[in-house]
């Protein structure tokens, strides 16, 4: 887990001490849906909400009493019509961003099993990405999780493909 907070905005005032304190993490469940290609899904943050128009990872503040994974697995039918399973919600990273509208907890998941296709219910837009991402702007809060996934790809390049089995003739049947 990554517990150091990341400022949104290092150019705004910073609340301070008590103020800090006061100030409770809402929890965000955010899910990082990666195909068979490597590829992951970005949308655009809607029309009325902070950072409108900005790219990020699908997903939403968690409900009273939810998990994590119930909160995605909702989230991404509400706004996107998908169907997951919880078996197939892989808590990842957490990270705290202090915004100046919120200070959030958010709870990256690695999802690569769903059922439908991604429809925009929220006049969103949509982008499979690969890195480096050709969106822009992306949210602050989303650009870590580009670096981690842009790091973990150093430490661990894609497996390469399975190599042929040796060619056995056919008459090594075994008996001398
Ligand atoms: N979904 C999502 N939210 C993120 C990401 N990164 C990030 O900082 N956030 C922040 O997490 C919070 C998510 O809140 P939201 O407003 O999207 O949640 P929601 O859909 O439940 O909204 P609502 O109930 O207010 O309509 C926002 O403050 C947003 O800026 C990300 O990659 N994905």
């Amino acid at each position: 887990m990554n517990s150091r907070i990341l400022h949104a905005d290092p150019q705004l005032p910073r609340t301070g001490g008590a103020q800090q304190a006061q100030r409770q993490a809402i929890d965000v469940a955010v899910g990082i849906l990666i195909r068979a290609d490597g590829s992951f899904l970005l949308t655009t943050r809607p029309s009325g909400k902070a950072y409108a128009g900005y790219w990020e990872f699908p997903g939403g503040k968690l409900e009273a009493g939810e998990t994590v994974a119930q909160a995605l697995a909702r989230e991404l039918n509400e706004e996107l019509g998908l169907t997951l399973e919880a078996a197939a919600i892989r808590p990842w990273r957490q990270q705290l961003v202090d915004y100046p509208h919120a200070l959030v907890r958010l709870h990256f998941c690695k999802v690569h099993a769903w059922r439908g296709q991604p429809q925009m219910r929220e006049g969103q837009q949509h982008a499979w990405q690969t890195l480096p991402v050709q969106v822009a702007p992306v949210l602050p809060g989303t650009i870590p999780v580009l670096q981690w996934l842009q790091e973990q790809a150093r430490e661990k390049p894609p497996a390469a493909p399975p190599a042929k089995p040796a060619h056995r003739s056919s008459n090594n049947s075994g008996m001398r």
